[in-house]
């Protein structure tokens, strides 16, 4: 028996209790009930007032992150622990960004050699954006392709993205991740070589479809300029393999290295990270690690109670564990975060999809969400009929910033942040209060509904409200609050995987697909069962055909 079923029993019965409570009336009967259930670090805020949790249930869930020594994981993670045991790997992207303190792996500080590669890329990102950066034929960089997969990409991709208003004028930001060549051709269209920058962005420089990206992109390249002294002018190389890096044909003083203790969807923050560099400048990605650095003090120093990716890490296990919830919503109310949902569906997904505990036994309760989500307002159109009405329970982060960035200033911005403000509160007091039959039935009749008309529509109209929403509210989209914000989650995962006794770093998950395709490719794989036979002898006789 786990010292954590106690708890669990109790949180059980609390659940039940919940058969009776709607957060209607305690909202109603608690007028603190925002104050209580909200905390901050500096100005980003999150109001999860609208869960469906009470004191006690606080209570209970502090005391299971305490069972599950959550404090002593945490302060395992900063001290360079190899906590990743499958790998045997310590976890330190948060080394990557801490503006000072002592971090070490295997008793040698890594502090220093981050300093310099951070250096090193400081000094290529400017010259790439003030036009030092000389290409073959002697003009500036005017297009940057990243080419790279899963944390190689979603992580520069997304940030790029939101940071929109800080990039480079000069500078067309693309990323290239699948190996359909589509989208190497959809980077390219309108690139000239002579003007474009790759860099190829792979942890371990032998992920598949990063080298089939990265050889179909120097060939285009050697096509258009045939000098081979010219590819170190425009390719550069991010990995932890040197020999890699050097056998694929980039001189290895336009490599930025990093290193195995960080994880590939934790990697932003390392050399992964030049994309946003060069986009950015060095002061703005600077700040998004001070506002990750600074999210990093809040949780190892926060009490319990106040610790933000604790209570987030916890109520997604209250919902998960207790309340039979399948999937996570992440609905930021802001077009230049569109990318973080599916950033969002690696860190989670990745780190804590996982069924067997880090003692090798089955896990005993059930681990990671569905993450998923889109922007707001455009979701309120498509699926929030299912949050507010379907049968499943969803709890949503609704991410909410003030100000807007859209550079178009005046009126129109303020006009147009008013009514996408207002649509995401709208949305969570939506969800969580609901709308009873007869404030329905009343509405219609004073508009003039008949009696046949009320028992014909009335039960379609109401909302049974009491679904969870968090809602974060910052000021404005700075690189500080982005960093935040991820650092956020990063934490609140980690959470998570200590409580269910996970190993969140490890994805040995993703390893079978990637050997049967080997297998497929060399046409061995095709034997194993009729379904992939079938297939691919369809398959075969298609790629054929006229
Ligand atoms: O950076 P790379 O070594 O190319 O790896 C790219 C990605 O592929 C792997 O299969 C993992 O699932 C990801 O965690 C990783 O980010």
């Amino acid at each position: 028996m786990s010292k954590l079923d106690p708890i669990r029993e109790k949180l059980k019965a609390r659940r039940e209790a919940w058969r009776k409570l709607h957060l209607r009336d305690l909202f109603a009967k608690d007028q603190q009930r925002f104050q209580n259930f909200s905390a901050r670090l500096g100005d980003l805020v999150v109001d999860y007032s609208k869960n469906l949790i009470e004191i006690t249930d606080l209570k209970l869930l502090h005391d299971l992150a305490k069972a599950a020594e959550v404090e002593s994981w945490r302060d395992r993670l900063f001290a360079g622990e190899h906590i990743n045991t499958t790998e045997d790997r310590a976890v330190l992207h948060v080394a990557l960004r801490a503006k000072g303190g002592a971090f070490t792996d295997r008793g040698s500080d890594v502090l220093s050699g981050i300093r310099a590669v951070q250096e090193r890329m400081r000094a290529f990102a400017e010259q790439v954006r003030d036009g030092t950066w000389r290409g073959a034929t002697g003009k500036p960089i005017r297009r940057v392709i990243n080419i790279g997969i899963g944390g190689s990409d979603l992580g520069p991709k997304m940030v790029t993205a939101a940071l929109r208003p800080y990039r480079h004028s000069r500078l067309d930001m693309h990323f290239v991740s699948n190996v359909d060549l589509a989208h190497l051709d959809q980077a390219l269209k309108g690139a000239e070589a002579d003007e474009t920058l790759f860099i190829i962005s792979s942890k371990t420089f032998t992920t598949q479809e990063t080298m089939a990206n990265a050889m179909s992109a120097k060939a285009w390249f050697s096509e258009r300029i045939p000098d081979p002294a010219a590819i170190a002018k425009h390719f550069v190389a991010v990995s932890t393999n040197t020999k890699g890096v050097s056998a694929f044909g980039i001189d290895t003083a336009n490599m930025f290295e990093f290193w195995d203790w960080v994880g590939g969807r934790y990697s932003l923050w390392s050399a992964i990270g030049l994309p946003i560099l060069i986009s950015v400048g060095w002061e703005n990605f600077r700040a998004l690690l001070d506002g990750a650095a600074d999210m990093d003090q809040h949780f190892r120093t926060a009490p319990i109670p106040e610790n933000l990716p604790v209570i987030l890490g916890l109520l997604g296990v209250w919902y998960i564990d207790f309340w039979d919830a399948q999937s996570h919503a992440v609905l930021p109310y802001a077009q230049d975060l569109q990318l973080l949902p599916s950033y969002l569906q690696q860190l989670d997904m990745e780190s804590n999809g996982k069924s067997v505990a880090r003692n090798g036994k089955p896990a005993e309760m059930p681990t990671a969400p569905v993450v998923w989500g889109e922007p707001g307002t455009n979701g309120q159109h498509a699926f929030h009929q299912l949050l507010h009405q379907g049968t499943p329970l969803i709890p949503a982060d609704f991410i909410v910033v003030a100000k807007g960035q859209t550079g178009l200033g005046g009126k129109a911005t303020d006009a147009h942040q008013g009514l996408l403000v207002a649509n995401a509160l709208a949305q969570t007091q939506a969800l969580m209060l609901g709308r009873e039959a007869a404030e329905v039935e009343a509405e219609m009749k004073a508009a003039g509904a008949d009696a046949a008309t009320l028992a014909r529509v009335v039960p379609f109209r109401v909302f049974s409200g009491n679904r969870p929403s968090t809602t974060m509210l910052m000021p404005s989209l700075t690189p500080w609050h982005l960093g935040a914000l991820i650092a956020l989650y990063e934490h609140k995962i980690f959470v998570q995987g200590v409580i269910w006794g996970i190993n969140s770093f490890d994805q040995w998950g993703v390893e079978l697909g990637k050997k049967l395709a080997t297998d497929i490719l060399a046409g061995t794989g095709a034997t194993r069962d009729a379904s992939t036979a079938g297939l691919m002898a369809l398959y075969d006789g298609m790629k054929n055909s006229k």
